[in-house]
């Protein structure tokens, strides 16, 4: 303080004693860059030069003066691909244009048929006799406890005593021999035929060949049988990459995307290949995107189909700039993914990106497989056929919910439209059916992991494979979650069972807990017994295991992943799919002598980090990834603002399953957890389209002018020049 001014009298004129402007610490966010500091960075200058002249000059040109007036954003395309729906419209649109994103092409004979990968567990007797047996008999019992030898049947089960728990927390009335009840009565149910008349939704089915090499969209789900009429159907995206279980080659796949890309562009935009330069695209991508994926897309755009510029933005920070927020933690709930990732100031915090190799069309599936259990009474259901996938689909949007409130013996209806028949009307009686379906979001055991993956190659080239292995190394989120999951409790019921130690032996390439040491960041272990009490007050209200038995804590000095391998999530059947390696002792066998070669994955892992992480409970996954993000601050801050979208959101209770889940996590383990809250996307918006919304807002800022890159900069930069400009690393 200077002297001889009394301190009173400073407060009162409010005046500093000096002009000195002590500058403002530098944000540490952006201190990583690089942006700026290397000489290559002065390509966007010149770049920038280039494309004003260019500007300049053809302004002066008379005939190529620009329209008086263009609404912002109406040159900019947004383009949001997903694994069932391509997302396409200009930034100037309210919404966009929703596309089956499917394409079906011509084929040289033979054509091959449809491939249906079974995504979800099935009875026995239904895999031996074919996909659309009906297995209860009227009178069979299917219900908890349930004397039978089927896995499948013990998984159900699992997720029905689950269901009971929270039903009886509720103080809702579980209606006994329901199952049977209903199954009496779709047994005997006989479909009403509609005339074509009266049928408003009849399809105008395609059922000669069409002149046309490609068909893309509806159009291509209108063909009667591809496989008679010469046709291939493909979708040529899935999960968070391209779909290379039904492609032979990249080069194929890629020219599917381009080919469904041009022909929406032409068919309902009206916007042909020639004029692709006038056009801006922002592109949208997963949160823990591909390499590969996305140099492939950008190169298709600027390269081969020639757009003006691009611009790339990642899923979450999408959806948060459509929901009009700037904190939260993002859950969109696709067809075949869900991911998870958290925004922190207009930044996706890259430890806490997950993806879980799960979503609607699990449900989906799982839907058909119950619906079989109690005698749906469309006997020839097949889901590798489009319309009968429409069927189910139908039916989870009308009927599924996670309201245990909802659950009851009701008589529902639906409608077969097929190829050359009259469409048909059914009457379905069901029961928990409609909830343990989605229910297998939070109880993935039901969820064939390795069967998804069966038959997919990688699409990186093995130079990219490096660099996903150099991306798993620098952001180890995946890994650091699964060597943290056994200090989680779950929610009820158990997500996540202590592996089999017998299978812990040498040359299985699991490694045996080691525990003669203590170790710092040792979780203390549970008790195994059960506790069914609330929580809390008001977010607790579900009951819930406050105890589990979890094994030794296992955590490798060096912090590395190998150690959690004690823990899986699923039930012991899926220790039938890790990687054990073949002459490993079974339990009460003699280990052999050699040592058997260990299974390496990306990042040097003995699992697969990525894919044993993809098969999280819902609930478990939102709160690792909210804990990824740092200590209990940023677990309260982001389970108070969970943003949830995509197509599963829609699901009647979805808030309220989350919210109590994720309360019974994180109360016991986060200090002063306060309420989690799953914010709504914005009135009337719906959460499908959300990150769409996102993308076209910044396509229509004037500010995305520094995000744009164009070929040239492609040309030099490639990837590092689009993480430079749309990502900030
Ligand atoms: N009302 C509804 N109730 C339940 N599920 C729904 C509803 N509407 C859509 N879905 C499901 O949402 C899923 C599609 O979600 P979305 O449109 O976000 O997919 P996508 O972006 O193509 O998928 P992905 O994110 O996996 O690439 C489908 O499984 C669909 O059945």
């Amino acid at each position: 303080m200077p002297r001889g001014i009394p301190k009173a009298r400073q407060d009162e004129s409010a005046m500093r004693f000096t002009s000195f402007h002590v500058p403002l610490l530098p944000n540490p966010k952006h201190m990583g860059s690089t942006y700026i500091k290397s000489d290559s960075q002065t390509l966007w200058a010149r770049n920038t030069a280039k494309a004003i002249a260019a500007g300049k000059s053809r302004a002066v040109a008379p005939e190529e003066a620009a329209p008086a007036e263009v609404r912002r954003g109406s040159k900019v395309l947004v383009i949001h691909p997903g694994s069932r729906w391509l997302r396409i419209g200009r930034a100037s649109d309210v919404t966009p244009i929703s596309v089956p994103n499917v394409i079906a092409r011509k084929y040289k004979p033979p054509v091959p048929p449809a491939s249906f990968v079974e995504g979800v567990s099935r009875p026995h007797k239904d895999r031996e006799r074919g996909q659309s047996s009906t297995v209860t008999q009227p009178g069979d019992e299917y219900s908890v406890g349930l004397a039978s030898d089927d896995p499948f049947d013990a998984k159900v089960a699992a997720i029905q005593i689950s269901l009971r728990d929270r039903m009886r927390f509720y103080k809702l009335r579980v209606t006994t021999n329901a199952p049977n009840t209903a199954s009496i009565f779709n047994e005997q149910f006989k479909p009403e035929a509609i005339p074509e008349v009266n049928d408003p939704f009849r399809v105008d089915w395609i059922t000669s060949p069409p002149d046309e090499d490609t068909l893309v969209g509806d159009k291509a789900l209108r063909l009667s049988d591809p496989t008679e009429l010469g046709y291939v159907l493909r979708w040529p995206i899935y999960g968070r990459s391209f779909n290379t279980r039904d492609y032979t080659s990249n080069q194929q796949v890629l020219s599917d995307v381009e080919t469904i890309l041009s022909a929406v562009l032409s068919e309902k935009y009206d916007i042909q290949p020639k004029t692709y330069k006038e056009y801006s695209v922002v592109l949208v991508i997963p949160d823990f995107y591909d390499r590969n994926y996305v140099q492939s897309l950008v190169r298709m755009l600027l390269v081969t189909m020639n757009f003006k510029q691009l611009c790339v933005q990642q899923e979450s920070l999408a959806a948060t700039y459509g929901a009009g927020i700037s904190n939260g933690c993002v859950v969109d709930m696709g067809a075949t993914t869900t991911s998870i990732a958290c925004v922190d100031d207009g930044l996706v915090i890259h430890d806490t990106r997950m993806s879980l190799n799960m979503g609607g069309n699990d449900i989906t599936e799982f839907l058909s497989v119950l619906m079989q259990k109690i005698n749906f009474p469309y006997k020839d259901l097949n889901l590798a056929r489009s319309y009968d996938w429409t069927v189910i689909e139908d039916l989870k949007a009308r009927l599924c919910t996670l309201a245990e409130g909802d659950v009851a013996l009701n008589l529902y209806d639906f409608v077969v439209r097929r190829p050359g028949k009259p469409a048909e009307k059914y009457g379905l009686r069901a029961y928990d059916e409609v909830i343990l379906a989605p229910m297998c979001l939070f109880e993935p055991r039901v969820i064939e992991f390795e069967q998804k993956r069966r038959g997919q190659r990688p699409y990186s080239s093995p130079d990219v494979t490096d660099e996903i292995v150099e991306q798993i190394a620098d952001h180890p989120t995946q890994a650091m979650i699964i060597s943290t999951q056994h200090l989680l409790p779950p929610a009820l019921p158990t997500p996540i069972v202590a592996l089999d130690a017998s299978l812990a032996t040498p040359g299985s390439g699991l490694q045996t807990p080691s525990v003669s040491e203590p170790q710092p960041d040792a979780a203390p272990a549970y008790d195994a017994e059960m506790d069914t009490t609330a929580v809390g007050d008001n977010g607790g209200d579900v009951p819930r295991k406050t105890a589990l038995s979890a094994p030794p804590p296992v955590v490798n000095g060096d912090g590395s992943a190998d150690a959690p391998m004690e823990i899986v999530d699923g039930d012991d059947a899926d220790v039938e799919n890790k990687p054990v390696v073949e002459g490993a002792a079974g339990p009460g066998q003699v280990p052999q002598q050699q040592p058997a070669p260990q299974p390496r994955y990306p990042g040097g892992f003995p699992i697969d980090v990525c894919f044993e992480a993809s098969k999280l409970p819902l609930d478990v996954a939102i709160f690792n990834s909210a804990r990824a993000a740092g200590g209990d601050d940023k677990i309260r801050k982001y389970l108070t603002a969970v943003l949830v979208i995509g197509g599963c959101a829609l699901i009647p209770g979805m808030a309220h399953a989350l919210e109590s889940r994720l309360q019974a996590i994180a109360t016991p383990l986060v200090p002063n957890m306060e309420k989690v809250v799953i914010i709504p996307p914005p009135k009337d918006v719906d959460p499908r389209v959300l990150v769409w919304k996102g993308a076209a807002v910044l396509g229509k800022m004037d500010g995305v002018s520094d995000l744009w890159i164009t070929a040239q900069d492609w040309d030099v930069l490639g990837m590092r020049g689009l993480k430079e400009k749309c990502f900030y690393l």
